[in-house]
């Protein structure tokens, strides 16, 4: 489960945010949406830890996560989080399956190349698993990314837009995998998202 209350952030006096806060128990997905430029990233970003509130707090599986050193949040974020960012970033010198085995690795976990296979068997990339990432579309890409994020069985996985890059038909096939793989592990899914064809398919959501 993760919830955040009161939580703000500037990147400068002008640039300042305060978030709504959310609530997304184990197995349930929240969708926020906002248009471009409203702090969609910057939620995210903060949710993962990867940048530091003015006030507020996150929790995560009821452990509050603030006063920690910053080996202690990447710690968090290799074990406890799943990400899916906006833009993949991958090691563009490592095969498809070292990329996503690498989230094991940095997690200091035993690399489990089944469980690569089988996500991406159930994910549609099979047969990419030893290209490079260069060589793969836009979807593939995300589809990627998503598996990656699995590897660690997250508390949590959080997706900066996991859909601007396709088309209708696998931007249906992306949620409807996001969803159903992360309710199989027990986590909680949070996206962002500036993308309308999203809002009917979850029940939660809160606005930016
Ligand atoms: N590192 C930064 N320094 C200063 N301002 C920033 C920084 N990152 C983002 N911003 C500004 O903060 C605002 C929110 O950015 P953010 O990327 O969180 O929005 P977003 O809702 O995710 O947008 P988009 O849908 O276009 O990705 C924008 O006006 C952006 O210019």
């Amino acid at each position: 489960m993760i919830t955040s209350k009161n939580l703000r952030f500037s990147y400068s006096p002008q640039k300042q945010f305060s978030f709504p806060d959310i609530a997304c128990n184990d197995k349930e997905a929240l969708l926020i949406l906002g248009q471009s430029g409203r702090g969609k990233t910057t939620f995210l970003h903060l949710l993962a830890l990867l940048l530091q509130p003015d006030a507020g707090n996150i929790q995560i599986s009821g452990h509050t996560l603030s006063g920690l050193s910053s080996t202690e949040r990447t710690n968090i974020r290799a074990k406890s989080l799943g990400i899916i960012y906006q833009r993949a970033h991958f090691v563009s010198a490592l095969s498809v399956i070292d990329n996503i085995l690498l989230s094991n690795y940095l997690a200091g976990n035993k690399q489990d190349k089944e469980k690569a296979s089988y996500l991406a068997e159930q994910l549609g990339f099979a047969d990419h698993l030893n290209k490079k990432t260069t060589q793969l579309s836009q979807g593939e890409q995300q589809r990627v990314s998503i598996a990656r994020a699995l590897m660690n069985n997250p508390n949590v996985i959080l997706a900066d837009e996991p859909t601007s890059n396709l088309d209708d038909n696998n931007c249906q096939k992306v949620i409807e995998l996001l969803k159903k793989q992360s309710s199989l592990i027990g986590a909680s899914l949070v996206v962002v998202t500036h993308d309308q064809r999203l809002k009917d398919e979850f029940p939660n959501q809160v606005f930016l």
